[in-house]
């Protein structure tokens, strides 16, 4: 039986980028807001992006570390369903962001060891969805979209947590099937493994991608439900 996976294609940055994800089949479409990304994107860029979206895709705002004047101006002009948190915010601000914006927060965790996975479940108090994603390295640029797996047979003990979560990190077309079957993955999260340069985004392989999502066999039952 095949498993429903449901996909986010992060870093979108035109509205082709937008139609080839949302064709595709994919059910969440990140919009980058953080300067040092490739994938920024300004809020004059992304408000076109977001509002021309087809009804149904999930439109997620990748912040890192944001103050509240930055998520007021995105949030003023970009029609946003849910934020992504992706920098060292703390359970307190956390729920201090989703209380503010009454949007559906999702907190991502970066894990590159055992000692990482407590953190899941400390996040699962007060975010919506958790993003599971490779802890990026200490000298590394961004804090996320590197391209980079970690071991999934860290996760392959423990794949139901409190929360809906979703698997990133160095997913490809050629690989996301066996990390789903291995994590038990629901949902996944890909950005750098669906491009032809950083920032570029490739209609094929997100194609590919969504097809390969598709494909995995096994789990039974229903996804998780959509916050
Ligand atoms: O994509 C980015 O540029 C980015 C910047 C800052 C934080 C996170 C970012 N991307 C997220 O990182 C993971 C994994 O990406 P990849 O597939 O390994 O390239 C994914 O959740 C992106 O949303």
């Amino acid at each position: 039986m095949n498993m429903e996976i449901r996909v986010k294609i992060c870093g979108l940055r035109s509205a082709a980028d937008v139609q080839v994800a949302a064709e595709a089949g994919a059910v969440y479409g990140g919009f980058v807001f953080f300067p040092k990304s490739p994938r920024n994107l300004t809020v004059e860029e992304a408000a076109p992006l977001a509002l021309a979206a087809p009804l149904g895709l999930c439109k997620v705002a990748l912040v890192v570390d944001p103050d509240n004047d930055s998520l007021d101006r995105i949030l003023a002009a970009v029609p946003i369903d849910m934020l992504q948190l992706h920098g060292h915010e703390s359970p307190q601000r956390v729920a201090e962001i989703r209380a503010r914006y009454g949007l559906p927060v999702m907190k991502a965790v970066g894990v590159s060891g055992p000692e990482d996975l407590p953190q899941i479940d400390i996040y699962s108090q007060v975010a919506d969805q958790l993003l599971i994603d490779a802890k990026p390295p200490k000298d590394a640029v961004l804090p996320g979209g590197n391209g980079l797996s970690f071991d999934w047979q860290l996760l392959a003990r423990r794949k139901y947590w409190q929360r809906p979560w979703m698997l990133a990190g160095g997913l490809t077309p050629d690989n996301v099937a066996e990390a789903c079957r291995m994590t038990g993955a629901r949902q996944v999260d890909v950005s750098s493994g669906v491009e032809s340069a950083p920032g570029v985004k490739d209609a094929d392989k997100i194609r590919a991608f969504v097809e390969a999502a598709r494909g995995v066999t096994g789990a039974k039952g229903a996804p998780p439900k959509l916050v």
